[in-house]
This record gives C-alpha cells, sequence and structure tokens, in this order.
C-alpha cells in the first residue's frame, strides 16, 4: 500500500528540521512485525488512574492539537506494564492522514491506520521536570492507541467539538474535565519497545506501550482533525494532515508482546 507522500518539507516548519538522527539506534515510529514480537510473561498488566479534573487546555502547536494537563502532582499517573515506578501524564495528541488509508505513526504487519492517539507521560522518580525527562534514558512513557473507521466515538466528540477553537496554530481553548481513559480500548494487550520522540528533538528516551486494539471513530471526526491548519490567522491555509513521520529501522531491537 502506497504510504502518504513524504513531503516533510512542506509540512510544518517543525518538520524542516526533520534529520534523521545521526547515529540514532532507538528511533519511532516503526512497523510491529506480530511474529517477531517476543511474548514476555514478566509483564505486568498496565495500571492507569486518570483524575479529569487535570485537564488543562487544547491547543494547536503547528503540528497537532494537544490535550495538556496539570502534571505538577501524581494525580493522572500510569504504572505496571514494563514500568518501574509511576509516570506523570503530561498531554495527549494524534497524528492524522489526509484520507483514511494512512495517518497512523506506527503499523502492524505493515497495516496502517488512518490515526494514532499518543498519550505522553514522564517520570517524577528520575526527573524534577518534564523537559529534563525528555533527555533522560527512560524518561517517558508513550501509549499509542490505533484509530480505526467505524462506530461514533462518544468520548471523542467532547474533544472534536473544541476543535473549531483551535483551527489555527497557537491558538488554544480551555478544556476542563476530560478523562482520557475513555480513549482507551477495553482490551489490556499491547507490545512495547525502546524508541523516541517523533518531533524533533527525536531524544531516545521514550518506552513505546502500543495497544494492539484500535477504537473506532467515525468519519465526521476524522474529517474534523483534517480541518485544523498549521498555519496561523492570516497566513495562507495550509491543513493539518499527514502530520506523522515515517518508519524508523528497528536495528537491534525486539519488541515484546504483553500477550501470547
Ligand atoms: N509523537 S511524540 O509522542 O513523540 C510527541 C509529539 C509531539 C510532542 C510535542 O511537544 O510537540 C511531544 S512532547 O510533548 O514529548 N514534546 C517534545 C518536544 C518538547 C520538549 C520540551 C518542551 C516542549 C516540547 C511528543
Ligand atoms: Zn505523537
Amino acid at each position: 500500500l502506497q504510504r502518504a507522500p513524504c513531503r516533510y518539507a512542506d509540512l510544518h516548519p517543525l518538520w524542516q528540521s526533520e534529520l534523521s538522527v545521526s547515529g540514532g539506534t532507538r528511533q519511532s515510529p516503526i512497523n510491529i512485525q506480530w511474529r517477531d514480537s517476543v511474548y514476555d510473561p514478566h509483564l505486568k498488566p498496565l495500571k492507569i488512574h486518570y483524575d479529569p479534573t487535570t485537564c488543562l487546555y487544547i491547543w494547536n502547536n503547528g503540528y497537532s492539537f494537544q490535550v495538556e494537563f496539570d502534571d505538577s502532582a501524581d494525580k493522572s499517573v500510569i504504572m505496571g506494564g514494563p514500568l518501574e515506578n509511576h509516570y506523570r501524564l503530561k498531554q495527549f495528541h494524534f497524528h492524522w492522514g489526509a484520507i483514511n488509508e494512512w495517518g497512523s505513526e506506527h503499523m502492524v504487519d505493515s497495516k496502517v491506520y488512518p490515526a494514532e492517539l499518543h498519550l505522553v507521560h514522564w517520570n517524577p522518580v528520575t526527573s524534577t521536570s518534564f523537559e529534563e525527562a525528555i533527555m533522560e534514558n527512560n524518561g517517558l512513557v508513550v501509549i499509542g492507541v490505533f484509530l480505526k473507521l467505524g462506530a461514533h466515538h462518544a468520548g471523542l466528540q467532547k474533544l472534536v467539538d473544541a476543535l473549531p477553537a483551535v483551527k489555527h496554530k497557537d491558538t488554544i481553548v480551555e478544556f476542563d474535565v476530560f478523562d482520557p481513559s475513555c480513549l482507551m480500548p477495553s482490551c489490556p494487550d499491547y507490545w512495547t519497545y525502546d524508541g523516541s520522540l517523533t518531533t524533533p528533538p527525536l531524544t531516545e528516551s521514550v518506552t513505546w506501550i502500543i495497544k494492539k486494539t484500535p477504537i473506532e471513530v467515525d468519519q465526521n471526526q476524522l474529517e474534523e482533525f483534517r480541518m485544523l491548519l498549521f498555519t496561523s490567522a492570516g497566513e495562507e491555509e495550509k491543513r493539518m494532515v499527514d502530520n506523522f513521520r515515517p518508519l524508523q529501522p528497528l536495528m537491534n531491537r525486539t519488541v515484546r508482546s504483553s500477550f501470547r
């Protein structure tokens, strides 16, 4: 299947600096080959405790739209799974395509999804701030959830209804009391591997946890993502689509699965 044309240069300026990290050995995203993943019986169930009142606002950062959380205390945290300690939720955002045939960053056996949700968490035990954690070896945990075309997603709709308020780059809207747990599939199965941020600074500080089962969203909800703009008000409009990084080499890594 033909992937989206890799038009990084004419995407958001953020991507013009998109150089492959010279010497990178654990870059993301990757294609997860199901049969090459190794079941690890020591992987625990992932435990997620998000406090909806820690939700602060949604903003368009010119690359995606992000929902930011108050991470000044251990209120919205994940633990268990492959993790040594708990991690605090900092923000979540999405990657999507111009059409339903592509959009996700990770793939499973070369299958690509129309969109992918990333929930970004940082390690408050080994770092004193998010900014510090992105430079630490296992400073970050990002949970990836695939989105597939299907039924209307009622939980997502509250987010979709707020998108017109952040149409342009650097716009922000208050968004309180949202529980991102509603965006999690009920199936507990996941893959996990050591990787990187998929946006600059592309630091190799991320433990990725990719959920096996996608959530379903409907066509209208995907179209609303595609109505956002990379550009600021007053600039020539560029639709915010195809904001995903191309696949990176697996190199010397093994993807572990929490399920047989
Ligand atoms: N696809 S991903 O999960 O790798 C990812 C994508 C975007 C961002 C981002 O902040 O824009 C992030 S981030 O929230 O980790 N920020 C990374 C860049 C950054 C560092 C320090 C302060 C602000 C932004 C992560
Ligand atoms: Zn992301």
